[in-house]
């Protein structure tokens, strides 16, 4: 069959070359004469070439931007050309777990469908046209380039196209390696050409079993992510833009970072980490949105110290208390960013990008909002609605902690579990903390010792808690004496005016 069609290619061809001669000098011949020469031409051309060929061009519309159905395409090709073809560009993903096969240029793959063969062959133009650009410009233009016979046209082009897409999206989803996005200052966009986000493959080997957290709570969660990935058809009967808001509280180290890999990973979704101080102003936000891909995670950690989103009222308290020093390094550094005020990205900036964002962009995007300090959020950021699920991430409990003995030392059960379990009732410990001396310092060091440092440790958390309880009982009786003593001289400067006044009176009254 292939034999017969590159015959009637070449047969093609050659009727091509002869048409092109044609058109140059059908001029010269009277115009009755010409209708018949282009009328019966086409007719043998088609008898002789009876294929449909179709185009599907790498790089579409005026902004050249990736065709989907060229990488739909492209994925469905790569599990029939480990079998079909001779010549192939490989790629090696998921840490070498899987070899990806893609077709080489102008390799042919066949392929059949309902008992119908069709052929796909990669090619590529060349752009001769040598423009001078500062930038390096690809003039290579990819396209694949379907053929099949013209009786097979509806079902080729119905059925045939809609199952490659759809197995291609299929095998684009498990072949994927998912990517961790972070957005590149807006100065260089223009200036370098620079992409508005850049990635690196995202590996966080943090999951739904190995976070510490209450069972019931990871459930909940777990849940809610599932009904949200699933929920297309729901989002659409409801009228409501396929997106879900989290807002994730808590002190430092209670694993908000690590709940995010987790969903990613559970989701199987990109991730993009949106630094807000380096977005210059509403519009630039609006731009980074709008290249952000389904299926990803939106992510603003640390919101409070990331822009002046906290709202007059709170702000007014604030400035009137002063504020609460930043011992981390990396949120102090963001907290003075947005003080320098060199982003002008507003609150209400960054209300309609939650709001708009999903309506602009389609569906199946989260957004997820870390911070250490929720009183200090403006309510309108959080309300539910835009935050839809609020999760605070807490210190640890004895079930959190089962679970990090579990990830570090391989252990369930423990005789030392149960002087743990009541000191973990009196202290507040972090995940970060209790994970840290769980971690043992050397191969040696079996788990006994581990438990026992981490005992001693909790130890440690506790008399500094007591400490600072007594301190502040002091501190807060020192305060409450030095007011009674405040008050009770200004009782007795009331009681010696009153008495002057009284003396005054008597001696008016007797003048
Ligand atoms: N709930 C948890 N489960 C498992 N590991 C945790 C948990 N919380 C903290 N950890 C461990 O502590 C480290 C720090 O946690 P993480 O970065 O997630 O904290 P965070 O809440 O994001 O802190 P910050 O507010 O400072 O950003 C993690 O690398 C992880 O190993
Ligand atoms: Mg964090």
């Amino acid at each position: 069959m292939t034999g017969m069609r590159e015959m009637g290619t070449n047969v093609g061809s050659v009727l091509a070359s002869l048409m092109f001669v044609w058109a140059i000098f059908k001029e010269y011949f009277p115009y009755r004469l010409r209708g018949h020469v282009e009328k019966y031409s086409q007719k043998l051309v088609r008898f002789v070439y009876p294929y449909i060929e179709i185009n599907f061009h790498e790089l579409t519309g005026e902004r050249l931007k990736r065709s989907e159905a060229f990488v739909a395409i492209q994925n469905y090709l790569s599990t029939k050309a480990s079998s079909q073809a001779s010549r192939f560009k490989a790629d090696v993903v998921k840490e070498s777990k899987s070899l990806v096969l893609t077709m080489d240029d102008h390799e042919e793959v066949p392929d059949e469908f309902n008992g119908v063969k069709v052929w796909w062959v990669l090619g590529k133009h060349i752009n001769k046209s040598q423009s001078i650009s500062y930038y390096p410009v690809s003039d290579e233009k990819r396209y694949f380039k379907l053929t099949f016979h013209k009786h097979h046209r509806e079902l080729i082009t119905g059925s045939y196209v809609d199952h490659v897409m759809k197995e291609g999206k299929t095998v684009f989803v498990e072949n994927r390696q998912r990517k961790l996005y972070s957005n590149n200052p807006s100065k260089n966009w223009r200036f370098w050409k620079q992409t508005k986000w850049s990635h690196v493959y995202f590996d966080h080997p943090a999951t739904f079993d190995t976070l510490a957290m209450e069972t019931k709570m990871k459930e909940d969660i777990k849940k809610d992510l599932m009904k949200f990935s699933k929920g297309k058809e729901y989002y659409a009967k409801i009228g409501k833009a396929w997106k879900r808001g989290y807002l994730l509280y808590g002190p430092p180290g209670t694993g908000k970072s690590t709940m995010i890999a987790a969903m990613a990973n559970f989701l199987n979704y990109d991730v993009y980490d949106l630094e807000l101080t380096t977005v210059m102003d509403n519009t630039e936000l609006r731009n980074l949105l709008i290249e952000t891909s389904n299926k990803s995670i939106v992510v603003i950690e640390d919101i409070d110290c990331s822009l002046d989103l906290t709202g007059q009222r709170v702000k007014k308290k604030e400035k009137d208390q002063g504020d609460e020093v930043e011992t981390d390094p990396v949120k102090k550094e963001k907290k003075e960013e947005s003080d320098n005020k060199s982003s002008k990205v507003t609150l209400s900036g960054l209300l309609n990008f939650i709001d708009g964002l999903w309506s602009a962009c389609g569906g199946e995007r989260i957004i997820v909002f870390t911070t250490n300090h929720v009183e200090k959020l403006d309510p309108a950021l959080i309300r539910r609605g835009r935050m839809d699920k609020h999760i605070e991430m807490s210190y640890c409990s004895f079930e959190a902690f089962k679970v990090l003995a579990n990830n570090y030392l391989d252990v369930d059960s423990h005789e030392l579990f149960a002087k743990i379990e009541s000191l973990l009732a009196e202290t507040n410990i972090t995940p970060a903390d209790v994970a840290e001396n769980l971690m043992p310092k050397s191969d040696e060091e079996g788990v006994e010792t581990s438990l026992n440092s981490l005992i001693e440790a909790l130890e440690e958390v506790k008399e500094e808690e007591a400490r600072k309880k007594e301190e502040e009982e002091v501190r807060l009786k020192a305060e409450k004496e030095e007011k009674e003593k405040e008050e009770s001289a200004q009782e007795s400067v009331k009681i010696d005016e009153n008495s002057a006044n009284s003396v005054v009176k008597e001696n008016g009254f007797h003048k």
